[in-house]
This record gives C-alpha cells, structure tokens and sequence, in this order.
C-alpha cells in the first residue's frame, strides 16, 4: 500500500502541489485525472522521488519513503513509465528492457515471459534500436521495461498520449492484466477519460495542484468527472 499523506512540492516560488492525499492498493488501479498543467506529472515524480517536498509524506508498505533517493524507491519495488516513455533510442529493444534489471538482485535478472505475451512485438522486435519504433512501440517497451524490474507500484504518465486505438486496447490489456495479478499498486495519470473509467478503481481529478473530488468505482459517474475536469 502506498500513502500520499498531504504532500506540497514548489519549483522555486511556484507551487505545484498543494496538500495532495491519495493511496493506491495492490490489486487495484488509482486514477489521477485532470486537464494540462495541473501537477499529475509533478505528483508522480515526487513518488519516485525526482523532486523533495516541501512538506508532508510517503509510505510504502509501513515504510516512511519521504527522503529516500529515487534508485532506492526503485529498489523498493516503485516503477514508472514516464510521460513521453523516456526509453534510450540508440539502445535496443533487448538492451532498453535490461536496464529493469537495475534494482534487481542479480539472481532475478530475468525478462519475465508476460513482457512479450502482452507485447509480443517487443519479441518479434528485440534486436531494433528503440529510436526506430513507433510511438505506440515505444509505450509498450516502457511499460515491459518497469515491468521487467517486477514492481509493486506501477506509476503511468499518460501512457495512452499520442498512441493509435489498437495499441491503446493492448496497453488497457496489459494495465488489466498487472491490477488483475493482485499484488500490484498502480497509479494511472490519464486525459483519456473513457480509458481511465475502464480501468480505474479509485478515481481523483487533481485542479491547480490539489485533488479537487475523488470516487470510487462503486459511485463512478464519468459525466460528474468530465464536469469536474472542464470546471
Ligand atoms: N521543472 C519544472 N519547473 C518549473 N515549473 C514546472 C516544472 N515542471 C512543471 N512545472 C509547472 O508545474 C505545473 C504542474 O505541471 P505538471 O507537469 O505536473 O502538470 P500535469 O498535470 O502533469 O500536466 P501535463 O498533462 O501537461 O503533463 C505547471 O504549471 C507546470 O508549468
């Protein structure tokens, strides 16, 4: 279980966040909603640790993680496929997925298999430099990459930006598959609201740095959300 427990985080004088509680439960997918701008991306580098906070704090299961580094919260099971996938263009499929390996002892250094039955064309495609794939290529590998290093949270930034409809329905496979496995936390940042209404379990639509309304999936009501994320 991850607890984000009134979080504030500034660049410079400008603040990003502003008092930002959410959790996110193994089994489960937290959706964090909102228009551009309003800090999602800011939320989840302050979960891996990319930028400190001002005040307030992180636990991951009991674990106060507020100040460590981001390679020891990878160690801790935390990963993140950045917006705009972030994977090494002159490195190949193969090598990009190897560098999961990272936090990883080196006993468990192993691709797992549900990397390529999710993406079977990361398989067909191991020996290809990253930069020749296709931008939904490219979501794929990011997402086979932090799965390589066997999370127990998974933070994605957007992962449906800019990805054609069939590679979406893969990726909404995939995020199914890794909430339906039971023992991993996922935070979904998305725009796309039919995708995020799909998959989410828990529901937060964030406006100018704070969580403005939240639900459950129990009392969804997809239209109050698009409200909340026009107002
Ligand atoms: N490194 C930075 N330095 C200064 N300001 C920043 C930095 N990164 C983001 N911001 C500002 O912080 C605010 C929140 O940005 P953030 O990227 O977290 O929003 P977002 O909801 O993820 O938006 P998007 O959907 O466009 O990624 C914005 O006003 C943005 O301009």
């Amino acid at each position: 279980m991850l607890t984000v427990d009134n979080i504030n985080l500034y660049y410079g004088a400008a603040q990003a966040l502003r008092g930002v509680s959410i959790a996110a439960e193994p089994g489960k997918v937290t959706c964090v909603l909102g228009r551009n701008g309003v800090g999602k991306t800011s939320l989840l580098r302050a979960l891996v640790g990319q930028y400190p906070l001002a005040s307030g704090s992180i636990t991951f299961d009991g674990a106060d993680i507020t100040h460590l580094k981001p390679y020891e919260r990878a160690r801790k099971g935390i990963g993140f496929v950045p917006q705009g996938r972030e994977i090494f263009p002159l490195l190949t499929v193969e090598e990009n997925l190897k560098t999961g390996f990272g936090p990883l002892k080196r006993s468990d250094r192993s691709i797992p298999d549900d990397v390529f039955s999710l993406f079977p064309v990361l398989q067909s495609m191991l020996g290809r430099r990253g930069g020749d794939l296709s931008g939904g290529q490219q979501q794929q590998l990011a997402i086979g990459r932090a799965m390589v290093m066997r999370p127990k949270v998974l933070l994605l930034d957007e992962p449906t930006e800019g990805i054609q409809p069939s590679i979406i329905k893969d990726i909404g496979r995939a995020i199914s598959y890794l909430r339906n496995l039971g023992n991993i936390a996922i935070v979904l940042v998305e725009q796309y609201l039919d995708f995020a209404c799909e998959l989410g379990d828990n529901f937060a639509v964030m406006d100018r740095g704070a969580v403005k309304f939240t639900c459950t999936r129990a009392n969804l009501d997809p239209a109050e959300i698009s409200r909340q994320m026009a107002l």
